[in-house]
């Protein structure tokens, strides 16, 4: 666990620069796999987070919390907005970095809680990059952009290769995400 004060990230980085292919800003990012419970459309009770390219390496989401994602009456689980920074960060390094990549460690600040009806704006930013690692985090706010910090995060991702998906998931997986063996190799980053 990573001490206040310590700093972050917690080693040498170069810094991460989006991928020539990577959406521009403003762009809005549609959902990665139906099926994903953060951002999958498919998902009844799922967070169905919406994201977007901001400037510099950021993405920005928005996520609103149902009574579906409580876990106090009338407050968000903790374990859920965790789930929704996962995803928000996930989403800056698949998206500006364009190469498949794991959550490895994920540590989740909680500072306000976050009622039910209550919109979380997360702000994800790529803060360095060290070979397969790549270091990220995050802000939440409530209801607004400039609104008060409800949650903080910082994540490591580590890059994979395809077969991550395929060989401890779903053999089908590739197409499953919506990348044909055609483009594949045009925009992915497939042997880290
Ligand atoms: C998932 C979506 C990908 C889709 C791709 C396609 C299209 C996507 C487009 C956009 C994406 C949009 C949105 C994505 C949104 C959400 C994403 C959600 C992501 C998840 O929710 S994903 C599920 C949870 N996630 C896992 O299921 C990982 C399980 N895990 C493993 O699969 C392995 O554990 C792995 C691969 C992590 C590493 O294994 P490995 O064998 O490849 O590499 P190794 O162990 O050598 O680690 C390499 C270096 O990382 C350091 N390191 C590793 N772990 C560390 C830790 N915990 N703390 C500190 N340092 C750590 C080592 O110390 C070493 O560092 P060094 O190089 O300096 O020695």
């Amino acid at each position: 666990m990573t001490k206040p004060g310590q700093s972050w990230p917690p080693t040498d980085t170069e810094p991460a620069v989006p991928h020539e292919d990577a959406p521009a800003p403003g762009s809005k990012l549609g959902v990665h796999y139906s099926h994903c419970f953060g951002c999958g459309d498919e998902v009844e009770a799922g967070l169905h987070i919406q994201s977007s390219v901001a400037e510099g390496p950021v993405v920005v989401s928005q996520f609103t919390v149902t009574e579906a994602h409580q876990g106090a009456p009338g407050l968000a689980h903790g374990g859920l907005l965790a789930c929704a920074f996962d995803e928000a960060l996930g989403s800056a390094v698949g998206n500006l970095l364009r190469k498949p990549s794991v959550t490895a460690k994920l540590e989740t600040d909680f500072v306000r809680p976050v009622p039910v009806g209550s919109t979380l704006h997360i702000a994800a930013e790529l803060d360095g990059v060290s070979g397969r690692k790549i270091y990220v985090s995050a802000d939440g706010r409530l209801d607004a952009a400039d609104g008060p910090v409800a949650v903080r995060a910082r994540a490591l991702f580590v890059t994979v290769g395809f077969e991550h998906f395929t060989t401890h998931g779903d053999k089908d997986a590739l197409h499953k995400f919506g990348v044909s063996d055609k483009e594949r190799p045009k925009d992915w980053d497939i042997n880290p």
